[in-house]
């Protein structure tokens, strides 16, 4: 955990954009897929350079997409010093890739969808705020407005869970460094990083989420988001 003590580090970040993108279906990795012209990943990464104490970036994607040094590389503008390395075939080997090729800088590491592309800059910084203030593992999430039932294989409902107590969580999950390591050496898959966490004993806080920290999945999403950004400024 980080010590209170010790001066801190920096925050590094792993943007996973190595997905296929397959609910979008739009023929090229969902990252890489324009949205007012410029990749989802893009978006996501003009917030990411603006995180306070930012100390390393690891951007996470596909294999045919690691032709990195060209002055636009896919339309996509990498924040000073970040590299960009290939993804595994689920987003928890993905994450594992990203977390490894880290620098030594930092101290605190969060995990960001790109796919996530408009989670504003309050988002990061109240999950920074968190681990910083000594929690393992810092997610976060919006209350649940349904009611979720679950259900066995054949549809049948086994139970109402209080809703009181239900989070939808989202991205950036942020994670004192070693104890996400450790959470990845078991090699186990999981759909958050955060579950990875919980399963090695450690605590993690759900924080205040936001609407705009939507993740783009279908091709609904992709309309949604592309309403919800201004337009770019023509000169
Ligand atoms: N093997 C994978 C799978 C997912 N991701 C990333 O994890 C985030 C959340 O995943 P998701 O929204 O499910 O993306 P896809 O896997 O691309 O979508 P789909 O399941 O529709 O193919 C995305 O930013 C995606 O690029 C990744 O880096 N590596
Ligand atoms: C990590 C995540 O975004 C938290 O909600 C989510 O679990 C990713 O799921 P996906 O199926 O890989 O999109």
């Amino acid at each position: 955990m980080t010590d209170a003590h010790a001066a801190p580090r920096g925050v590094g970040v792993v943007v996973v954009a190595a997905g296929s993108g397959a609910r979008l279906g739009a023929g090229v990795p969902k990252a890489f897929v324009p949205l007012h012209g410029r990749p989802l990943l893009g978006h996501a990464l003009d917030t990411v350079a603006r995180v306070p104490g930012l100390a390393a970036v690891s951007v996470v994607v596909p294999e045919g997409l690691l032709d990195v040094g060209s002055a636009s590389w896919h339309g996509v503008t990498l924040p000073a010093g970040a590299v960009v390395v290939a993804g595994g075939a689920e987003r928890t080997a993905s994450v594992a890739a990203g977390l490894a090729a880290l620098g030594p800088d930092c101290d605190v590491v969060l995990v960001h969808d790109a796919a996530r592309c408009l989670t504003p800059l309050a988002v990061f910084e109240r999950v920074v705020a968190a681990v910083r203030s000594g929690d393992a593992g810092v997610v976060p999430g919006l209350a649940v407005v349904d009611t979720v039932k679950t259900v066995d294989e054949q549809g049948l409902v086994t139970g109402t869970p209080d809703r009181g107590t239900l989070r939808a969580v989202q991205t950036p999950q942020g994670f004192d460094r070693q104890v996400l390591l450790a959470a990845h050496a078991s090699g186990v898959d999981a759909t958050d990083d955060a579950a990875l966490v919980e399963r090695t004993g450690h605590r993690v806080r759900v924080v205040e989420g936001d609407p705009l920290a939507f993740k783009v999945t279908t091709p609904e999403d992709l309309e949604r988001a592309a309403r919800l950004l201004p337009p770019p400024q023509v000169p």
